[in-house]
C-alpha cells in the first residue's frame, strides 16, 4: 500500500516548469531516492509535498488523506518530517533545546519533547553533544542535527534534501547505516533527494530520476541507472559524481 502518493504534481515559476506532471507513489516502509540533474525540480518536488509551496495543479496524498493546499506546519503534524539543503539550526540553542523544539511538534509536553528529543540523538549518535551549542558542530554533526531535527517531529514520512552533501565516505557509510536501522527498526519510510550516488545504490529500493521537471525513469537501481534515458540526461556521463 501507497503512503505517499503524488498524481499530477505541476510547479512553474516565471513560465519555467519546475515540476510538470509528476506522478509516483512510495510505498510504506520503502527507501525511495529521487535524483536527477542539478535544476530538475528536485527540491521543488520536496517543497510541493510539505506544503513550503503550493501546486499549480496535481494532488499529494498521505496515508489516504489529501496534503494539497495544507501549510508546512499542517503537513508536518500529518507526518511529514524534512530536512533542508541549507541547514540552519538554532546557533545559539544546545543540541538538545534544537531537537526538542522539532519534538515540540509531536507533543505540548516540555518533559516529553525533551525525552524523545534525547532519544533521538542517541539514534544518531550525538548524545555526546547534547549540550553544546549548535554552531559549535562539525559540518557531518550539523547534517546529524538536521535529521534529528526532523526524526523528532514523529513523521510517517521522511524527506531528505541531500543529508550527505559535503560528507567524506566514511561519513557517508555511518549516514547509510543510520538510515537503514532506522528504516528497519522502526520502518520509517524515508525519500531521498541525493546526488551522492554512493547513499542512493546502498539505501534506495527503488529511483525515482526527474529531467525538466519530468519523470524519465523510475524502477530497480540496478535497471535506472543504466537506463539510456538517465544517461542521456546527465550528458553522456555516470549519474553523478
Ligand atoms: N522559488 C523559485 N523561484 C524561481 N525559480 C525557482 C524557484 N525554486 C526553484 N526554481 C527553479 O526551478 C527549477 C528546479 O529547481 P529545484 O531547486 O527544484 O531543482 P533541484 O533538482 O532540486 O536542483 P539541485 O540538484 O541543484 O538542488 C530550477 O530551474 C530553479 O531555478
Amino acid at each position: 500500500m501507497a503512503l505517499l502518493e503524488v498524481e499530477g504534481l505541476t510547479k512553474s515559476f516565471r513560465g519555467l516548469k519546475a515540476v510538470d506532471r509528476a506522478s509516483f507513489a512510495v510505498e510504506a516502509g520503502a527507501i525511495v531516492a529521487l535524483i536527477g540533474p542539478n535544476g530538475a525540480g528536485k527540491t521543488t518536488c520536496f517543497n510541493l509535498i510539505a506544503g513550503a509551496i503550493r501546486p499549480d495543479a496535481g494532488t499529494v496524498t498521505l496515508d489516504g488523506r489529501p496534503l494539497t493546499g495544507l501549510a508546512a506546519d499542517q503537513a508536518c503534524r500529518a507526518g511529514i518530517g524534512r530536512t533542508f539543503q541549507v541547514v540552519k539550526p538554532f546557533a545559539q540553542l544546545s543540541v538538545l533545546d534544537n531537537v526538542t523544539v522539532g519534538a515540540l511538534r509531536a507533543t505540548a509536553d516540555v518533559a516529553t519533547a525533551r525525552r524523545e528529543a534525547a532519544r533521538v540523538l542517541r539514534l544518531l549518535h550525538l548524545d555526546g553533544k547534547a549540550m553544546a551549542p549548535a554552531h559549535t558542530l562539525t559540518l557531518p554533526e550539523r547534517k546529524r542535527l538536521e535529521v534529528a531535527r526532523a526524526l523528532a517531529t514523529g513523521p510517517k514520512l521522511l524527506l531528505l534534501d541531500e543529508v550527505m552533501a559535503g560528507l567524506r565516505p566514511t561519513e557517508i557509510d555511518e549516514m547509510v547505516e543510520v538510515f537503514r536501522r532506522l528504516n528497519r527498526e522502526t520502518g520509517l519510510t524515508i525519500l531521498l533527494v541525493e546526488h551522492v550516488m554512493r547513499a542512493v545504490m546502498a539505501l534506495a529500493q527503488r529511483i525515482i530520476v526527474l529531467h525538466h521537471g519530468e519523470i524519465i525513469a523510475s524502477g530497480a537501481p540496478e535497471a535506472v541507472v543504466r537506463d539510456p534515458a538517465v544517461l542521456a540526461s546527465y550528458l553522456g556521463g555516470a549519474p553523478a559524481e
